[in-house]
């Protein structure tokens, strides 16, 4: 199994980059600038189609499957998110913050055991 790095959010924030930049292609030009084209709902309904494929995969239970269709579930979320004007942080932030809770939770049971 892969291990996470710092890797991990470094090409998150280097895609979401990217996909900032396509805000200003030709849809004829880029996948990307042609999802922003097509709008908000498209978009959308990439994501809803990406779930159920990785929900497919999952049950398929094929590895490969499994982190392909989730990664084009990520990369859609991604262009998803960058259309609404965020970013990956602001999704970090808010699993960072209910990290942070659990991690208190945990500290506050262990503390009466
Ligand atoms: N990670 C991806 C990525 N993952 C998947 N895809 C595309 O997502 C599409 C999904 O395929 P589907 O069969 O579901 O969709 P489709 O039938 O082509 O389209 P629909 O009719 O369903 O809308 C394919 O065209 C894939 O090529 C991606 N396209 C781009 N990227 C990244 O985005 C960057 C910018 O892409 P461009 O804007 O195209 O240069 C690239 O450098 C990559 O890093």
């Amino acid at each position: 199994m892969a291990t996470a790095d710092h890797r991990s959010t470094e090409v998150l924030e280097q895609l979401a980059a990217l996909l900032e930049q396509r805000k200003g292609a030709e849809a004829g030009s880029s996948y990307v600038a042609s999802l922003y084209q097509k709008g908000r709902a498209k978009i959308a309904q990439k994501v809803g189609e990406e779930g159920v494929e990785v929900a497919l995969a999952a049950v398929g239970d094929d590895r490969d499957e499994l982190i392909n269709e989730m990664a084009d579930l990520w990369f859609h979320s991604l262009v998803l998110l960058a259309d609404a004007n965020l970013t990956p942080a602001d999704v970090l932030d808010e699993l960072e913050r209910r990290f942070g809770l659990s991690g208190l939770e945990e500290k506050a049971r262990r503390a009466q055991d």
